[in-house]
């Protein structure tokens, strides 16, 4: 039997090992995880006591002051839990937990270990890396740092990159954060390259073709009608053209072509949705270890298909979130496909809006919702949420009626683009995020506004239906009871996302073995994902984990629990497939 010293991170990459045995952890912080035996037959797997996640190395030395908070807290506790939610459990209790999860965007106004430990502070469960900006060394050093802030501060936060894709953009503007463009003035767009500062009043557009696909007389409409221009003339590489509606123009900034009140799509709409620089960034990020990768102007199911069964190939191990932004018409129109293969859809109303008609959004953004639910996919609300705090240290009233009708449409996630990424306040914009949602809910559950969601079936094999009913029972049982928290014991999320879907009155508590896939359920609405070593059963798995909550102060004596799991039991290899549990908290 191997006794090895194991450095054990409970972050981001490196491998799962499947269990090993503990000596504990002693006083001053040192740990020394000891290798169980070989299972006979087993081969290499060894026989899991406390097991834990991301081995980042073994090596032969005791580990001393590496050992971080949460470490000691698989070791010591036997579960692991977001330190945020368990500080809104002690002091508010079960119900007081937020259901919508947020989103912030990471950009040079709240990269640093202190500006994105602030947001962490203030909620964030999800960073978005937006792969038009920056480079792969100033993307992998935020990484770095979410997953120091999990490692040393408690903290369960996700992250996501987002692809460039190949709708046409503005590069960036020379380092500069913004050009002003003026009424009148004239500009060139160009495809040259440069590097460096800019020449005055020149922008260089991403895709090659540009030139060759506007005419003169054509509307060139950035980042959605923030500024507009007129084109005048080619010549060669250069687009000639005069501002007609003057603004502040950002770096990488969308644009569309419009020509007699159409947008005008030419070679464009023939180029790919992953382009050849967004393989390049996907492959950074299944190296990096992410959890999603949001995929820009999804057009269709297979370019999902594709790239999941590319990120399943290269990341066997850990599965790796695949969301759909839905932002053009392209993708409603088959929008329940691209639903049901995805992992997870982004209403990206930014470009979205800059697509088609704006008056059109916000039904379009109902029915993505409503689809997702229905569908059971988790949905995140994104782009001009709190636009104006991007400024001002306030939103206006109708940015908080905006975010408060997203929480009462029950979407998973709500998302901050520029105000988190390069707004001067990024911190208390999160802050108004959270503030607004834990009212908004409050106000649907506790005060009755709550609206009943029919929902069809989705499963197709026996298994599945079975696992749908019993979910859907027992978030009925939980609202009839008045219970406190469902408890589900998931090995992918599945049973917890079914649950879910239903938007109980409680918060779901979703047990699971993996630190990657508790990050991954903390997408959805109203999980609150816990890491624990699975017992035998359903019973045990209830009992062992409502002790520990209870010696950690997380739970009450008379707190009521409904649980369900998916995780096998020897009760189910006896022909009892799943069941509902009722208990309460002695
Ligand atoms: N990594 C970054 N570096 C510099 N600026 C950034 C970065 N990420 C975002 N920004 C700034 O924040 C603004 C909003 O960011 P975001 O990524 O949400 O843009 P978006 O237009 O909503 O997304 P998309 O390009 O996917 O449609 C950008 O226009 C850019 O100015
Ligand atoms: C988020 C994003 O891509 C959009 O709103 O367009
Ligand atoms: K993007
Ligand atoms: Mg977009």
């Amino acid at each position: 039997m191997a006794l090895r010293v194991v450095r054990v991170d409970v972050g981001w990459c490196g491998l799962d090992v499947s269990g090993f045995d503990h000596k504990g952890v002693r006083g001053n912080g040192r740990c020394t995880v000891k290798f169980g035996r070989k299972r006979a037959g087993a081969g290499a797997r060894l026989v899991p006591a406390v097991r834990c996640s991301s081995v980042v190395r073994t090596e032969e030395k005791s580990v001393g002051a590496d050992v971080t908070r949460l470490e000691r807290a698989v070791v010591e506790r036997g579960f692991e839990v977001d330190t945020r939610v368990e500080g809104e459990l002690k002091e508010g209790g079960f119900r007081s937990v937020r259901r919508t999860k947020l989103v912030a965007t990471i950009g040079p106004s709240c990269c640093t270990y202190e500006q994105l430990e602030a947001l962490a502070s203030s909620g964030v469960n999800v960073a978005r890396l937006n792969m038009c900006h920056g480079t792969h060394e100033w993307h992998r050093e935020v990484i770095k740092n979410c997953r120091r802030l999990n490692a040393e501060k408690g903290y369960g936060i996700a992250v996501m990159i987002d692809t460039e894709g190949s709708e046409i953009h503005m590069g960036d503007l020379g380092g500069a954060s913004s050009a002003k463009a003026e009424d009148g003035e004239e500009w060139c767009f160009t495809v040259r390259k440069f590097s460096g500062p800019l020449p005055a009043y020149t922008l260089p557009v991403n895709y090659e073709g540009f030139a060759e696909d506007v005419k003169a007389g054509d509307e060139l409409v950035v980042d959605g009608g923030m500024v507009r221009f007129e084109v005048l003339e080619k010549v060669g590489p250069d687009v000639k053209c005069k501002c007609t509606d003057p603004g502040i123009l950002l770096p990488c900034a969308n644009l569309t072509v419009w020509r007699d009140g159409h947008m005008a799509r030419e070679k464009s709409a023939t180029l790919p949705t992953i382009s050849s620089k967004d393989w390049v960034d996907i492959d950074f990020g299944i190296l990096e270890g992410v959890d999603f990768i949001a995929v820009s102007f999804v057009k269709s199911s297979e370019v999902i298909k594709h790239l999941k069964s590319y990120v399943a190939a290269r990341s066997p191990d850990r599965s790796i979130g695949v969301i759909a932004k839905i932002e053009d018409a392209d993708s409603l129109r088959c929008l329940d496909d691209i639903i049901r293969v995805s992992d997870g859809v982004m209403v990206a109303r930014g470009d979205l809006g800059a697509q088609m008609p704006l008056e059109q959004v916000p039904s379009v953004q109902e029915a993505i919702v409503d689809a997702c639910r229905k569908l059971n996919k988790p949905v995140i609300v994104a782009s001009q949420l709190l636009e104006s705090m991007i400024e001002y240290p306030t939103p206006t009233r109708a940015e908080v009626a905006d975010v408060s009708n997203a929480v009462r449409q029950k979407a998973d996630a709500l998302m901050l683009s520029g105000e988190s990424a390069m707004g001067l306040h990024p911190q208390k914009a999160i802050e108004v995020l959270r503030g607004v949602s834990l009212r908004m809910e409050h106000w649907s559950r506790e005060e009755g506004h709550s609206e009943t969601t029919s929902l069809p079936e989705i499963s197709k094999s026996e298994t599945g239906r079975t696992s749908e009913q019993i979910c859907n029972s027992a978030a009925q049982i939980a609202n009839k009871l008045g219970a406190d928290a469902i408890f589900v014991y998931t090995r992918r999320g599945y049973m917890a996302s079914l649950l879910s879907r239903n938007r109980p009155d409680c918060p779901i508590f979703a047990f699971t073995e993996s630190s990657h896939e508790m990050r991954r359920m903390d997408l959805q609405w109203g999980v609150v994902p816990f890491q624990f070593a699975f017992r035998k059963d359903l019973e045990s798995n209830l009992l062992q984990s409502v002790s520990l909550l209870k010696a950690n102060g997380m739970v009450k004596p008379g707190n009521l629990v409904v649980a369900v799991s998916d995780v096998s039991s020897s009760s189910q290899s006896a022909g009892i497939l799943q069941s509902i549990q009722v208990h309460v908290v002695s």
